[in-house]
């Protein structure tokens, strides 16, 4: 080991070193000798570059200038077809799931989302005035209009109307009860009831499944709450009744009131667990809240639906103690005793929604022979509406659909309206055509007052309709005021409001 290192190194000196250098030496040569080769050689490839470059260049930008006219030609067809097609009224009927203000079409709510129109799906296209094909022509004489809803207010040849808001504290069962008298009814259908059971089990919310009849948007179903108001029409023997089914929490106070100022009744739903029906009646409670703002609203008739009697193994003396406490509040908040009605109820079984009849109803049997939920409802009188006065259509929602354009949704308070009106929106100056009236369930030539309806519009840009605008007459507006009177209701103040102080909105 010793000797071998020398020995390697003198090998290194004077065998190795000199075949490198020999071999670098060999190298700078042909490079010397190779250069004339090269420049030339470099200088043609420069030039073919720039030739290709000009080549490539002039290619994309043809391609490019190709694309863009093809684009441009893409979307003036894509908007030809999209006024052709909105401009067609939607005559179809509607079935199925409640319309929900937020379901197909992105219903605006009073919520955060109000007055938010770069959430109405508007492009800038859309946004121009939609002056598509000549509107439809009023085509019935106004006295023919008068005298039939007049015939149908008294009820003569067809069923009354009635809105019926839907209230109550959170989770007091008021979707689930919906649900169930919609399945109870035969609205709802045994596959659907099995699609809903299915989908809300895969989600661990099988609790909830019949209130995904009601609950259709993915967060009130994954959240397992209602946050907007969802609307459906049900058939009692001699009323037809629009229900308005409004969420519980207090986070969408707002979108309850838009619900109970279309609602000529309301129905109340109570938990009657222990504890339960304690923490919606307790001050803060929506119990509470949600009566007193829907008295507020000019609602007179009420229904308590005593609901998860099962939970408390329909204990009569619960049920009965839970009306009594109800009842002084009620009279207290301005409802006539004898326009309330209480029923006792299990929504999830179905237990005294259209019968009693089942092996789960025999406790209730025994206590209780009253009415059912379905005979109550059918019970409810609507009062009496203004079909001579000038029209008033606040606007409850406003959106905007692919297919059938703009449309705004509410309930006509005062007079007779028809397809081929022109309407003034106020406040403002702007003016629209009604291309189509529809209810849930069929498309309609007019609409009377007390009739919950959706008003396709057309010569109208969207950004002109509001929430809280309102519909009326050319030749009939409501008159401007300087000074109004408003009933302010304010829950849980903190600090005591006096005549003067300055309140921020
Ligand atoms: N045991 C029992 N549970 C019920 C009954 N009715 C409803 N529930 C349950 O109560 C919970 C709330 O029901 P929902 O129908 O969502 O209540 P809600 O009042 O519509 O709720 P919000 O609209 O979000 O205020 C669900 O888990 C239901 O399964 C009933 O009759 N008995």
């Amino acid at each position: 080991m010793l000797f071998s290192m020398p020995v390697a190194a003198l090998r290194w000196h004077i065998v190795l070193l000199p075949q490198r250098l020999i071999f670098q030496l060999r190298r700078l040569l042909s490079h010397l000798l190779a250069l004339p080769f090269h420049l030339a050689h470099r200088t043609l490839v420069w030039r073919f570059c720039q030739c290709t470059d000009l080549w490539i260049a002039t290619i994309y930008l043809a391609a490019k200038e190709r694309e863009k006219a093809q684009k441009l030609a893409q979307q003036k067809k894509a908007a030809e077809a999209s006024s052709r097609l909105s401009s067609g009224a939607s005559t179809s009927k509607k079935g199925g799931s409640a319309k929900k203000s937020g379901s197909a079409a992105p219903v605006r709510s009073m919520d955060t989302r109000a007055l938010d129109l770069s959430a109405l799906n508007l492009n800038p296209q859309d946004a121009a005035p939609v002056v598509d094909e000549l509107p439809p022509k009023m085509t019935i004489a106004r006295e023919k209009i008068l005298e039939e809803a007049a015939k149908a207010l008294e009820g003569k040849g067809q069923k009354k109307t009635v809105s019926l808001v839907v209230i109550g504290h959170v989770d007091a069962g008021k979707s689930t009860l919906m649900g169930r008298l919609m399945y109870e009814l035969g609205k709802m259908d045994e596959r659907k009831r099995i699609a809903n059971e299915r989908a809300s089990g895969k989600i661990g919310k099988s609790s909830f499944s019949w209130a995904w009849e009601f609950d259709g948007t993915t967060e009130e179903r994954e959240r397992g709450i209602t946050m907007d108001v969802a609307t459906q029409t049900m058939m009692t023997p001699n009323k037809q009744i629009t229900i308005l089914d409004a969420p519980g929490h207090k986070d969408f106070i707002p979108n309850m009131i838009s619900g109970a100022s279309q609602a000529d009744c309301a129905l109340l739903v109570v938990d009657s667990a222990v504890g339960e029906f304690e923490a919606g009646f307790q001050r803060g409670g929506q119990t509470r809240e949600h009566l007193v703002l829907v008295r507020s609203l000019g609602v007179a008739q009420v229904v308590v639906a005593v609901n998860k009697l099962d939970q408390v193994n329909w204990n009569q003396t619960r049920y009965e103690e839970i009306c009594n406490l109800l009842k002084p509040f009620l009279v207290q908040t301005g409802f006539q005793p004898m326009k309330t009605s209480f029923v006792p109820v299990g929504a999830m079984t179905g237990i005294n929604l259209v019968k009693r009849d089942q092996e789960e109803a025999a406790p209730l049997e025994a206590w209780y022979n009253g009415p059912t939920l379905v005979d109550q409802l059918d019970r409810l009188e609507p009062p009496s509406r203004d079909l001579t006065a000038p029209v008033r259509f606040p606007i409850s929602n406003v959106y905007k659909s692919q297919s059938s354009g703009t449309a705004v949704t509410g309930r006509v308070c005062s007079g007779v309206l028809q397809v081929g009106e022109k309407l003034r929106i106020l406040p403002g100056d702007e003016t629209a055509i009604i291309k189509s009236i529809q209810t849930e369930a069929e498309s309609l030539q007019w609409a009377a007052a007390g009739s919950n309806v959706t008003l396709y519009l057309t010569a109208i840009d969207p950004v002109h309709l509001n929430i809280g605008s309102v519909l009326c007459p050319i030749n009939d507006i409501i008159p401007l005021a300087t000074t109004f009177t408003a009933r302010v209701i304010i829950f849980d103040i903190q600090v005591p409001i006096t005549a003067g102080a300055s309140v921020s909105p």
